[in-house]
């Protein structure tokens, strides 16, 4: 019993927290979607919440036009923080980011209540570059891929609180990317409960873009 268990968990296609619709999007998006769960601390997540959260009560949550990507949300673009969050965002540049490129000059909050949600989009090629990455606070959710051109190729990233998200090249260009709604959030067979979700979200300016050209940046991407 514990050998087959052994050899199952080898051969597992990915890590517990990316799932596909087969081997060979999973492998091929290993750099391009990645999931680092746990990447902040407990008093990193109450740094930013706490930083967050007076920013966030002041506006009220947007319940779109039909057309609209995102429902039940509020949201902000901010660009002055506190040094234990400057410190915090530093981490996740170095993480996700190279050292050729430049990320938008403010940072994107995004406040979606429980019953908010996502749906499939990409992010703009003109006003976001090669790479965005995302940190998780508050509430686990499901993100699902799907490729633009063949909708039978998907991955679906358990975004738990604390996590850090990176959506880059092929998984940013290439698949639409969605934050489920509670009734469709399922990891698998595993039922995802959605509650209120803050997600912190840097991205890289489109390449060519100097800094001095992001002030003329839309509020959001
Ligand atoms: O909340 C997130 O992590 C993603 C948000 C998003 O896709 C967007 O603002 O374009
Ligand atoms: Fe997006
Ligand atoms: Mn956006």
């Amino acid at each position: 019993m514990a050998a087959t268990g052994l050899l199952a968990l080898r051969t597992l296609p990915g890590p517990s927290w990316v799932r596909g619709s087969g081997p060979s999007v999973l492998s091929r998006l290993r750099d391009a979607a990645v999931v680092r769960p746990g990447f902040l601390s407990t008093a990193e997540e109450e740094t930013l919440s706490r930083e967050l959260e007076p920013e966030l009560r002041r506006r009220r949550y947007e319940y779109d036009h039909w057309d609209a990507a995102i429902h039940g949300f509020r949201e902000t673009e901010k660009s002055r923080w506190s040094e234990a969050s400057r410190a915090i965002l530093q981490r996740v540049q170095a993480a996700a980011f190279g050292p050729g490129q430049t990320l938008l000059s403010s940072v994107h909050v995004l406040d979606l209540e429980a019953r908010g949600y996502i749906k499939p989009h990409v992010d703009s090629i003109k006003f976001c570059g090669a790479t965005i990455a995302g940190l998780s606070l508050l509430s686990p959710s499901v993100m699902r891929l799907v490729h633009t051109q063949n909708p039978g190729e998907w991955l679906e990233l358990l975004l738990e609180p604390g996590s850090l998200y990176i959506l880059r090249d092929s998984a940013r260009y290439d698949f639409s990317h969605e934050i489920l709604r509670d009734e469709e959030s399922f990891f698998g067979e595993r039922r995802i409960p959605r509650g209120r979700r803050i997600s912190v979200i840097c991205r890289s300016l489109p390449e060519g873009m100097g800094p001095g050209e992001s002030g003329q940046l839309p509020p959001a991407c």
